[in-house]
């Protein structure tokens, strides 16, 4: 795969003297519905930021606006230096966009369908088929040309979309969704590409609900609940940020039934089950000190749980994201049985060397 995209003639003039995207007070209401409720960041040059939230947060109408398809209730939002509502125009010609889903037309090669949108966005002759040819070398459909662009896989659609957003080579990108329903690999390659793209220096914002993978791929993560900005920082902060002092997360394996982890940390004293697995749980311990996780593993094994895998975890993103907002799953922490042992209080236990 090639390692640039970029195009000789630039697509747009960018003022550089302000960052390239600024989304002040934003508001978009559907009805009484309050899809976007205040939204304010802005985001520097060369910088990728990943826009995270749960469904309905408030993410897509937000791009929309930003990528001039619909317009804020109130608010205002510049790309590169030019606001969305009054010059569109200008700002279609810097910004590349990649919607959650998109089109592909019956009886349209992929050659024929870049073409369609090269001419579309003015290039001619020559340079259009040089250009379409930077860009499926680029996005690796040259080998499917002619290839018709209704009848490939989820991961050559989300190439081919990727390419179409490229060809006028935007200095800003906004990716919704792009790694939706990919398979690893694909998933794997769409980011090999993020990252050249960033490497060139293009802005690009990108929504996405896998956390993990944006934590790698992002200089900063924005965080939208409920129509509103709650977080914008890097993963690392956020994680930390979340910390909850003297807690720790623990990851056990059993050799045998994993419900007997989970009958036995119902009724253990500063334990909670943060997640049921395959072979075992996921367990909030509420110390952080080794004498005291030393003792749970001392404490399970007395107790006959056949421990095959007993580690300290690095906190997931997915974990602080929740624990930000406060939406924990209150199922994962269950009650002790009616007529279980009662829960010692956590001084109590500490004082007992678990
Ligand atoms: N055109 C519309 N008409 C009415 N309601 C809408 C419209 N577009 C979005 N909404 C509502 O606005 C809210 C925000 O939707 P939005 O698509 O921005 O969320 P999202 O964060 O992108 O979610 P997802 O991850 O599911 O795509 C949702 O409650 C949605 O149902």
């Amino acid at each position: 795969m090639p390692s640039s995209v970029s195009h000789s003639s630039p697509a747009c003039e960018i003022d550089r003297s302000q960052p390239a995207v600024v989304v002040e007070d934003l508001h978009r209401s559907f009805g009484s519905l309050k899809a976007v409720d205040g939204v304010s960041f802005s985001i520097d040059h060369g910088r990728v930021v990943g826009f995270v939230g749960a469904n309905g947060a408030g993410k897509t109408t937000t791009m929309r606006i930003m990528a001039t398809l619909d317009s804020p209730g109130s608010g205002s939002v510049s790309m590169g230096g030019h606001n969305v509502v009054h010059h569109p125009a200008k700002v279609r010609r810097l910004l590349g966009w990649m919607p959650d889903s998109f089109g592909t037309y019956e009886h349209m090669t992929v050659l024929e369908y870049l073409d369609f949108y090269a001419r579309a966005l003015g290039f001619k002759g020559a340079d259009r088929l040089r250009r379409i040819q930077e860009v499926m070398d680029f996005t690796d459909l040259t080998p499917l040309a002619d290839r018709m662009s209704n009848k490939m896989s989820k991961g050559q659609t989300q190439r081919l979309c990727l390419g179409r957003a490229l060809l006028h080579d935007p200095q800003i990108l906004i990716l919704d969704e792009p790694a939706a329903g990919l398979d690893p690999k694909a998933r794997v390659e769409l980011k090999n590409l993020i990252r050249i793209l960033a490497q060139e220096g293009k802005t690009i914002l990108i929504s996405s609900h896998i956390l993990s993978e944006l934590g790698e791929m992002c200089d900063s993560l924005l965080f939208i609940d409920k129509g509103r900005i709650v977080h914008h920082g890097d993963a690392e902060s956020m994680v930390r940020g979340t910390e909850t002092a003297g807690e720790t997360m623990v990851n056990v394996q059993l050799a045998g039934e994993p419900a007997k982890l989970i009958e036995w940390a119902l009724t253990a004293p500063l334990i909670k089950v943060e997640e049921e697995t395959r072979r075992g749980a996921r367990l909030r311990i509420q110390a952080a000190d080794d004498a005291t996780l030393s003792g749970v593993l001392r404490r399970m094994i007395q107790d006959g749980l056949p421990v095959l895998d007993f580690h300290r975890e690095e906190r997931r993103l997915e974990d602080a994201f929740i624990d930000m907002l406060g939406q924990i799953d209150k199922n994962t922490f269950k009650s002790p049985p009616p007529g279980g042992l009662p829960q010692k209080n956590a001084e109590d236990a500490k004082k007992e060397g678990l």
